[in-house]
């Protein structure tokens, strides 16, 4: 991002693209810097060409290969080639803009060489839509929108529910909210809602959850500023619902930025002793915000959670929220930058640390407490492999995650814990894994 390309939306567009194809920071740290760049007017469209670009990439980048002869040896160029496929794809934007817009954004980028390809590309796709289409549609990668490794990941781990998940995974998911039972009650938050006349409904399986009609800012909403509600997606209110921390009793997050499991553990048991860890500083900052806004309190923790010789006073804990780093497969949705970040080879990684930190909170849990494992991953390798194997070399662990919540079905029960598929109309792919300590 060398070249300042304030003011031109598709140029911006095509540097974080560029960043994500190259595996240099992610949406949420891009995004703001380029927003900053653009007229007000113009960043809903500099945002849909961002998300809807790496939502799309993995097809567009098969469009793409079809129509050159060699790979673009810019990555900014290739970025540029995939935004102006995606205008022609799925914007209603005249074809002769899209593409126009699109070579003036070369010029921005001083990328003057390119235009010719650019331009080529764009007409030769616009041209040709119909026969590429028809080439491709037989390609996994194509169909689903995942890259090839994810796709077939997902369609060996749940063949009857890849086609849902990849759907699911490629919709815009609903903004979901968590209210503040401490401060007031769905229904009367609800009705709130309605007197401000924003459509809501609330959620099917978290009692606290409430589902918005359409995403709004958090401004617009009744009390946010108070404390009254949060925004998390469903199955993430899950976590303390699980947990189920009782009076007084002395509560790990070992994976707690930014905060929002830590807030919702406080607001459904205030009088808990809760530390709030995280390995990392600036996120951990997000934290205390987020308490701040509740009026919770925490002792927060800055230190790696496997290291507890540095951190830990040596008082057992009686509940640990192990929210594990994951590949967040679960919600691609929420973070479609997902799909060009990850490697094949994250997983088995992000598996080993994850059993790390596992066998790690274990030592400093109380006999007779409990553990409630979680990831936002729908990879088996992260979730029941690790907890089943977990429980398999530990004498003093067993999986009590119940089948029902509330007495209805949550999820789809595996070896050892429960899994949670991301649901167009509900919460994100998730999974949990409830465990007891023997006393
Ligand atoms: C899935 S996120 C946690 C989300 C959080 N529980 C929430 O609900 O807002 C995982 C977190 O684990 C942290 N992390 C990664 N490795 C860690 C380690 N070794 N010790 C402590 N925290 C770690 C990351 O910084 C990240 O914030």
């Amino acid at each position: 991002m060398n070249i300042d390309a304030r003011g031109d939306v598709r140029a911006l567009a095509a540097q974080v693209l560029a960043s994500l194809l190259e595996g240099r920071g992610s949406l949420a740290r891009l995004l703001p810097r380029a927003e900053e760049r653009v007229e007000e007017r113009d960043r809903g469209l500099l945002r849909e060409l961002c998300y809807g670009g790496a939502r799309t990439a993995p097809r567009l980048q098969l469009l793409a290969a079809k129509l050159l002869r060699k790979p673009p040896a810019d990555r900014e160029v290739e970025a540029l080639i995939l935004l102006g496929l995606y205008q022609l794809e799925y914007t209603r934007i005249p074809d002769h803009a899209a593409i126009s817009a699109t070579v003036n954004a070369a010029r921005t980028l001083k990328l003057d060489r390119a235009t010719g390809l650019i331009n080529g590309v764009l007409r030769n796709a616009q041209r040709s839509r119909e026969q590429l289409q028809r080439k491709l549609s037989g390609n996994p990668q194509f169909s689903s929108m995942h890259p090839a490794w994810l796709q077939q990941r997902i369609k060996a781990a749940w063949p009857d529910a890849a086609a849902d998940i990849f759907r699911a995974n490629n919709a815009n998911p609903p903004m979901t909210l968590r209210v503040n039972r401490a401060r007031v009650s769905r229904d009367d938050y609800l009705q709130q809602l309605r007197a401000a006349e924003i459509d809501a409904s609330q959620c099917a399986i978290s009692p606290v959850g409430i589902t918005l009609g359409e995403a709004r800012p958090v401004t617009e909403l009744p009390g946010f500023a108070a404390g009254l509600v949060s925004v998390q997606d469903e199955s993430a209110q899950l976590s303390a619902l699980l947990l189920e921390p009782a009076e007084q009793q002395k509560v790990l997050d070992a994976c707690a930025a930014p905060g929002g499991k830590s807030c919702h553990l406080l607001e459904q048991q205030p009088s808990i002793r809760l530390s709030a860890l995280d390995i990392d500083e600036e996120r951990l900052d997000r934290v205390a915000e987020n308490l701040a806004r509740i009026g919770g309190d925490a002792e927060l923790i800055c230190a790696d959670a496997t290291a507890t010789d540095a951190w830990w006073d040596g008082q057992p804990f009686d509940r640990i929220l192990l929210d594990a780093p994951c590949s967040a497969t679960g919600v691609i949705r929420r973070n479609p930058d997902i799909k060009l970040l990850r490697r094949e080879d994250d997983i088995a990684e992000l598996a080993q640390l994850q059993g790390r930190i596992l066998r790690a909170m274990w030592r400093i849990l109380k006999p007779g407490g409990t553990l409630l494992y979680a990831t936002c991953s729908i990879l088996p390798a992260e979730n029941s492999e690790v907890v089943a194997a977990f429980v398999a070399e530990t004498e003093d662990a067993s999986d009590n995650t119940p089948q029902l919540l509330h007495g209805e079905p949550w999820g789809e029960p595996q070896t050892a814990g429960v899994q949670l598929f991301p649901r167009p109309d509900g919460g994100d792919g998730f999974y949990y894994a409830l465990l007891s300590k023997a006393e």
